[in-house]
């Protein structure tokens, strides 16, 4: 767990537990022992800790936080570091996080690879850095730069901490070398100054000013989570607190949110979100399909979805060919696509060379023959079932053998664009959401035809154009729109009842959401649920009218058509839910309760429906979909882990209930998995692919 080693008058002390040497008790031990070592061997006179492999220690190991604690604490060991005389030097490659940066900042020096990063990102689990780094950042860069890291849970690059005065110097070549060299060069130097603990925090004088701009920023940007607030506590203290009265204030803070749903919740979310990429399908599955080679793509259609996903490919150093009908839209796309990435740029958040070189792999065209030669079209039309196979059948006759072609479609079935052509084992859907150059999650869809090769092929482009990939199984709306469909259509019955938007909206927003469904339809436009509801009706041979309240025996709303009708779609026309003119219902209004769990536990009914029926292969894929593709708050762990926290046996009753009131929605018919786990009160950890979170 820790090789020790000793180089002349140096020792080494190489964190080694793969893949990213996170501080489980093994390392505690083993890291507590190596120390005792080399401040017992008189021969050596400094020591250098490092980790074995791709990284320094990233962290603890947060597996164990549903544990019991075991001794030695991580802080109990790193004091050790800080209290010999013999000089410690941290060298630091890869991911320096977490208690990875509390240790390094309890070693007397610093120093880094030029790629390496730090941070602290236990906010993002809910929690804080626990074993000092609240007390010990700030002493080393003052507290606006200590506040920011610990609240925002960013990484940074060596050359940032360095000017920060993070670390101490930056280097190249070996670890370990480099170590040693550094090691030498302070040997039989004073160490007072190079404790932490014994500084001050150079801007203490503003503390109160510091905190209340960052708690200011952290309840408006993290809204409804709770260890932000803690964080910006916790480092407020570092400078109004004695060191070690600072520490108690961490522990006892530290405590609070390991304890607290939240947290639980969100450390399900960090496994999910790597439990998903292990993904299975009929034939196979992450591991034995390889992913094909990638360099050159297309994107059919330079509208709001094309534009995005063009931008998402080009930032990945994709060739694209943007094909559009006529010479304007196909300006306007460029255009669109420039100011995308101009604007990321202006933010910090694109590399200027990263968007030089998008500017040169953008190939416009109106020639379907430029892409003959494509490995990937994603074609990104508007949802029309007969344009689309037209536009499949097309590029089946037109792209070389080896060529992808998958649509963007939301909602229409994979297999019937697939049989549009002679190679449906290489059509798959990539169901962007949008905007698709900003939100993170990426519906890969297989139909009944699609290889497991052209699955790993679109996981593997999605992994790198930084998407948080789910593979699904075809079927009417997939997963998200699938188990987001019941969750609106409760809204706009529950407006037919005489609820405003604003009511719905506000219910949602107080679980959390960022939006309201009635916002957020404002936003991706209301045209989009009118085409579904069309082309749904098409398909089956229905003509609605204005009045019609029923789809095949399925009661559906007439808003929908009441809006499209208006031109009321929303954000793009200027108007849409918030200056509609409220229905007047007959109903009496619907109390909070009740519309949170029409639309709740209608799609969660929904979400173990796709479990059911293997469109969804874990509760995993359905909570990530909801996290990257709802932008559901993390600290409530997805609607399927949020279920099991309410308790299934209740959910089931209350989806009883609005099935017995609401005979004519089929999304109330109850769940058969629902009613199995239900009654036999079966675990989470039972029912979904073992994140080993506290569920
Ligand atoms: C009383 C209590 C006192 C406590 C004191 C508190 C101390 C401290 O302040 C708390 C912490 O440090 S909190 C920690 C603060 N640190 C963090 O939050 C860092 C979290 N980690 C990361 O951000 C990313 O993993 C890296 C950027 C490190 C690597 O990214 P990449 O190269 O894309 O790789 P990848 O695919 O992401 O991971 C590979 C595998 O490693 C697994 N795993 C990873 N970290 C783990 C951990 N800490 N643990 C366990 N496992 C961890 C991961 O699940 C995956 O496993 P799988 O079975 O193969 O799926």
């Amino acid at each position: 767990m820790v090789d020790y080693s000793v180089h002349g008058q140096v020792a080494v002390l190489e964190v080694n537990n793969p893949p990213v040497n996170a501080f489980s008790h093994n390392v505690r031990v083993g890291l507590d022992r190596s120390i005792d070592k080399a401040i017992k061997d008189t021969n050596v006179k400094a020591i250098v800790i490092c980790g074995k492999g791709r990284t320094f220690p990233a962290g603890a190991d947060i597996r164990e936080f549903d544990q019991p604690h075991k001794e030695p604490s991580l802080t109990l060991v790193f004091e050790k570091l800080e209290k010999t005389t013999k000089p410690v030097v941290a060298a630091i490659h890869g991911t320096c996080l977490g208690g990875g940066l509390e240790c390094a900042l309890f070693c007397h020096y610093r120093i880094a690879q030029k790629t390496a990063r730090v941070g602290f990102p236990e906010v993002q689990i809910g929690i804080l850095p626990g074993a000092a780094g609240t007390q010990r950042l700030p002493r080393l860069t003052g507290l606006h730069v200590a506040m920011d890291m610990i609240t925002s849970g960013r990484h940074i690059f060596a050359p940032e901490a360095l000017k920060y005065g993070i670390i101490d110097e930056m280097f190249t070549g070996d670890v370990i070398n480099a170590g040693i060299k550094f090691a030498k060069s302070v040997m039989n130097k004073p160490l007072e100054d190079r404790c932490l603990m014994n500084k001050t925090v150079k801007d203490a004088d503003q503390a109160d000013q510091i905190a209340d701009e960052f708690m200011s920023l952290v309840k408006r940007k993290y809204k409804g989570f709770e260890a932000p607030i803690d964080c910006v506590k916790a480092v407020k203290a570092s400078a109004t607190l004695p060191y070690r009265e600072g520490l108690k204030m961490e522990s006892r803070l530290m405590q609070k949110l390991l304890l607290s749903g939240q947290s639980a919740a969100q450390r399900y979310a960090f496994f999910s979100e790597r439990a998903v990429s292990r993904w299975k399908m009929p034939g196979g599955n992450f591991q034995t399909a390889k992913p094909l080679p990638i360099k050159s793509t297309a994107v059919i259609g330079a509208g709001t979805m094309g534009t995005g996903i063009a931008v998402c490919l080009l930032n990945a150093g994709y060739q694209v060919y943007l094909l559009e009908q006529n010479q304007k839209f196909l300006e306007n796309g460029v255009k669109t696509i420039r100011g995308i990435i101009e604007g990321s740029v202006r933010l910090g958040k694109t590399p200027m060379a990263v968007a030089q070189k998008a500017a040169t792999l953008l190939k416009p065209t109106m020639k379907y023959e430029d892409l003959a030669d494509v490995d990937l079209v994603i074609e990104a039309v508007y949802e029309n079932l007969s344009l689309k196979r037209e536009i499949f059948s097309k590029l089946d006759k037109l792209c070389k053998p080896t060529t992808l072609l998958c649509s963007n479609t939301s909602s229409l079935d994979i297999d019937r664009i697939g049989t549009a052509t002679k190679r449906g084992d290489k059509v798959a859907g990539m169901h962007f959401f949008a905007p698709a150059y900003y939100m993170r999650l990426l519906e890969n869809i297989y139909s009944t035809q699609t290889s497991p090769t052209t699955a790993a092929t679109i996981m593997d482009v999605g992994r790198k154009i930084g998407k948080v990939s789910v593979l699904v199984k075809s079927c009417q709306g997939f997963l998200a729109n699938r188990m987001r469909g019941p969750f609106a259509v409760e809204a706009y019955f529950l407006l037919e009842e005489g609820s405003t938007p604003q009511e719905v909206d506000s219910v949602m927003e107080n679980l959390g959401m960022p939006m309201g469904p009635f916002k957020t339809g404002d936003l991706s436009g209301l045209d989009i649920g009118y085409k579904i509801q069309t082309e749904l009706a098409k398909s089956k041979g229905v003509e609605l009218s204005v009045d019609s309240k029923f789809l095949m025996g399925e009661r559906i709303s007439t808003l929908t058509r009441t809006m499209y009708d208006n031109g009321r779609l929303g954000r793009k026309t200027g108007k849409g839910w918030y200056r509609y003119e409220k229905p007047g219902g007959k109903l009496a209004t619907p109390d909070e309760e009740e519309i949170l769990e029409r639309l709740m536990y209608s799609c969660i009914n929904e979400g173990f429906k796709i479990l059911e029926e293997g469109v969804a292969a874990t509760p995993e894929d359905i909570d990530i979909s909801w996290i990257y593709g709802f932008s559901w708050p993390k600290y409530l762990g997805g609607p399927m882990y949020y279920a099991n926290r309410i308790g299934l046996d209740k959910i089931y009753q209350r989806i009883c209930y609005y099935h017995e009131n609401f005979p004519y929605s089929s999304h109330w018919i109850p769940s058969r998995l629902l009613l199995k786990l239900s009654e036999n009160k079966v675990p989470m950890s039972q029912w979904c692919s073992g994140t080993d979170s506290k569920l």
